[in-house]
């Protein structure tokens, strides 16, 4: 039972001044006035949409609470109450399903009733009026409503479907309250119980005797609401399209430039590691002057320069040191004997016999036994071993020593100490530190033009979204269920762009390591699936933009206020 008690509503003039009534719990019950006394303004007093300036509105009893609509409510207004993106059955549905309430097992017997078998894929946009009409009956019997509102349902038909649509309320009548506010007196005299007149925010009819009665409460069934957030994603595709495929390229970019630069660190660490010097320091004094240097590991810089290898005559000459065990061999072994020698890998290819000749003061014959693993450095270099060195004294240099190990070091400050290797690695060390201040700024920048951009596509959508929003709540829709909705639809968005951009950046990386050379050199270390090291970075800036794309669409919940639902609805009307 429906009541309203000492109910007043002003806008521009009075719409209800102190009105109590009570409508009876089931019945046909036709509404007439004026046109702008008032009618519509009724109902969304009457549905608890609109709160009244002044009194209550109470059903059994109650004062209406914020389930009610949800839960015992159907709202048919004369355009649009339909979501675009759902079909009919969808739409049928989502009345039961926003209110938690079993009963979606009657469906086909109410579809075979109401005769709209045929429609149940269709998209709302490929109904007539008059199928509109009874998809919206169709929802209201579904859900079971205890008052079914309508709003000129007949308005926009003609005759024949007119008569249709009055004869499924009359129906519906024998088990709800069916309130409807039509214009054409008529209609509404041949099928209404009763017609209460609307005059100078007056109600004029007969009011009901309050006979309260206990509704028992609805089966509750939960159901989850996000394949609706992914049938809506999917419906407006064509306009997030370029907004996706613009943040994909954006996103592949910013991955594949943070990997490049992990790639870059780790190949440097992995060549210092296994550089053959990494750990020979070159010792010397400040003043250059001769000294000499004893101890474990430390032996007189061999002058290499005083001569060349007669087929490579640019190469670089070392001797090995002591310890070699970081070494590692491409293929072939260590030398042996003074005559052997290893090559690095980069020679390798242009190395036509294994024999080759050192031109010092006489040509010497050395035989190449290995070759040396390259990483990120690449130094076409001959490494002789200790031995040579020991047959070629007259080249060993008495102001610079070659001290293997850190701790061998001399501690004075007057000698120069230096490592190639380690200087080296500083370098591009350097270089990989500007080029993460730089991509740094890079993604700063894109990230917040991006990000702007999402803002202003998620700002249209949701303006042009803004009847569907309030339709929906007229539905019975909660504003903490549409934010959930407006969350999940800028997550399905997030997800999908992360996952193509994870996928991009992949098919790049596969791309690249066809090109062996630059993989050779650079050894990208692309995880996109977070399996290895680095996937915890990926796994968080997954997370991070996913909860951002979120909470971005999310924000578009602010145009569609509480409060402004009723103005959304009559814009449209
Ligand atoms: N939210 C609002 N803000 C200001 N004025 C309003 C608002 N809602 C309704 N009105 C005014 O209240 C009056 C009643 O409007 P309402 O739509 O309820 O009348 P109605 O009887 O349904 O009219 P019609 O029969 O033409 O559909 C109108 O003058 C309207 O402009």
């Amino acid at each position: 039972m429906l009541e309203m008690r000492h109910v007043s509503q002003r806008f521009e003039k009075d719409i209800l001044i102190d009105q109590s009534y009570i409508f009876p719990s089931i019945g046909f019950i036709g509404i007439v006035g004026a046109s702008g006394c008032g009618k519509t303004t009724l109902l969304y007093i009457l549905s608890g949409l609109l709160k009244p300036d002044q009194g209550e509105i109470y059903f059994n009893n109650v004062p209406l609470d914020q389930d009610f609509l949800a839960k015992h409510v159907t709202f048919i207004r004369q355009n649009n109450d339909m979501i675009a993106s759902l079909n009919v059955e969808d739409n049928i549905e989502i009345g039961c399903k926003i209110a938690n309430l079993s009963g979606l097992e009657k469906l086909p017997g109410i579809v075979y009733q109401l005769d709209i078998k045929r429609c149940l894929k269709k998209y709302p946009s490929a109904l007539s009026v008059g199928q509109r009409k009874r998809v919206s009956i169709a929802r209201s019997l579904l859900k079971a409503s205890d008052v079914i509102l309508c709003d000129e349902p007949t308005g926009a038909l003609h005759q024949e479907a007119g008569h249709e649509v009055m004869q499924m309320l009359k129906k519906a009548s024998s088990q709800a309250l069916v309130l409807i506010v039509s214009h054409d007196e008529d209609l509404l005299k041949t099928y209404c119980d009763e017609i209460v007149i609307l005059e100078n925010g007056r109600l004029k009819g007969t009011t009901h005797e309050a006979h309260y009665e206990i509704i028992p409460e609805r089966k509750k069934k939960h159901y989850s609401l996000l394949p609706y957030a992914i049938k809506e994603v999917m419906f407006r595709a064509k306009r997030l399209i370029s907004l996706i495929c613009f943040q994909i390229i954006l996103l592949s970019c910013l991955l594949f430039m943070v990997e490049g630069l992990h790639g870059l660190n780790f190949a440097i660490n992995q060549s210092v590691e296994h550089a053959p010097l990494k750990n020979v320091y070159l010792v010397s004094r400040k003043d250059q002057e001769d000294f000499r240097l004893t101890g474990s590991h430390i032996r007189p810089h061999f002058q290499s320069e005083y001569g060349t290898i007669s087929q490579f005559p640019e190469t670089m000459i070392d001797v090995l040191p002591e310890n070699h065990r970081h070494i590692v061999l491409k293929s072939g072994r260590m030398p042996e004997k003074e005559n052997e020698c290893l090559i690095s890998s980069s020679l390798e290819s242009k190395l036509k016999k294994k024999n080759v000749t050192y031109m010092l003061d006489k040509a010497i014959s050395l035989q190449v036994v290995g070759v040396v693993q390259e990483y990120f450095f690449r130094h076409p270099t001959f490494y002789l071993p200790d031995q040579f060195t020991n047959q070629h004294q007259e080249y060993l240099s008495s102001s610079i020593y070659e001290v293997e190990g850190k701790v061998n070091l001399p501690k004075d400050s007057q000698y120069v100490v230096t490592n190639d290797v380690l200087q080296e690695k500083e370098n591009y060390e350097e270089l990989v530190r500007m080029g993460k201040l730089v991509g740094s700024l890079f993604i700063v920048i894109s990230l917040f033009t991006s990000l702007s951009l999402m803002k202003i596509v998620f700002q249209s959508i949701a303006l042009a979204r803004k009847l569907e929003n309030a339709i929906l709540m007229t539905l019975g829709m909660k504003f903490r269920q549409l934010i959930i909705r407006f969350f999940e639809e800028g997550m399905i968005i997030g997800t999908l762009i992360i996952l193509m951009s994870y996928l991009c950046c992949y098919g790049i990386r596969e791309y690249i390591h066809t090109m062996t050379d630059f993989i050779k050199t650079y050894h990208f270390q692309l995880t996109p699936f977070v399996i290895f090291y680095n996937g915890d970075f990926y796994l968080a800036v997954a997370f991070i933009y996913i909860l951002l794309v979120g909470i971005m669409d999310a924000r578009g919940i602010r145009y569609v206020k509480k409060n402004e639902i009723v103005d959304i609805l009559r814009e449209e009307d």
